[in-house]
């Protein structure tokens, strides 16, 4: 590895292995995620992938193999308010607006510099439901508005488990002008999706598991 690519790792799993009452669910596997890089997880259905996924947001924890965030251990600490997860729920209090929603994450992991609520919910398409209760949007407006968060926050690293899910193709092209922007400005994502993914900028990483 070259000298300024492992300066900028992010994140790096080492025979990395996830077992359930002694049987392997994914691993042995390895892989560096650097700024800039999107990384597709892959794998059919009941290979692990949602497993890797909650592991990497803290949520489930593996003694086998290492996971290394920025040269150090990976613990909560280590990567508290660098790491945001989107996923099959997508984390939205129903009965708040997405404007409301926001201001939650907000207290919660602080704002990007030059972002805001209200631009973010335009960029993802929400202009004019700002203020609507999340309960009485669509399912796609919803995804979207969980969108807007990855935008509003500064984590560095993005966790997307099928992120594509529910979108039309508008919002499939959303995903993929917020990924790219994302790796451009310095930014990293895991994402995990059944369906064709593809943005502008570098080909992604390929993360295999197999079922
Ligand atoms: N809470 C759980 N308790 C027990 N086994 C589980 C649990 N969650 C998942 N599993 C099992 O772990 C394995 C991996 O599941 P996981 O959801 O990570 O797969 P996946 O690759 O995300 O699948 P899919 O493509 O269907 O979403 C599967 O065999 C699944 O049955």
């Amino acid at each position: 590895m070259r000298a300024a690519e492992s300066a900028n790792v992010l994140i790096e799993a080492r025979a990395l292995t996830y077992s359930r009452q002694d049987e392997v669910v994914f691993g042995p596997i390895d892989f560096a995620i650097h700024a800039g890089d999107i990384a597709l997880i892959e794998g059919d259905n009941g290979s692990g992938k949602t497993t890797l996924m909650r592991i990497l947001t803290g949520m489930l924890h593996t003694d086998e193999g290492e996971l290394i965030f920025e040269g150090a251990p990976y613990t909560r600490d280590t990567t508290a308010g660098a790491i945001v997860f989107l996923g099959h729920h997508l984390g939205l209090k129903l009965d708040l607006s997405a404007r409301e929603n926001l201001h939650v994450a907000e207290g919660l992991y602080g704002r990007r510099d030059g972002a805001d609520p209200l631009g973010v919910l335009t960029s993802v398409g929400l202009a004019g439901y700002e203020d609507e209760p999340v309960q009485r949007l669509s399912a796609g407006q919803k995804k979207r508005a969980a969108l807007a968060r990855l935008l509003l926050v500064p984590a560095r690293v993005w966790l997307l488990d099928e992120p594509y899910a529910n979108l039309d193709r508008d919002g499939i092209a959303l995903v993929n002008r917020l990924l790219g922007e994302h790796a451009a400005r310095g930014g990293a994502a895991l994402v995990t999706s059944h369906g064709a993914v593809s943005f502008a900028g570098d080909e992604p990483r390929r993360i295999r598991l197999h079922a």
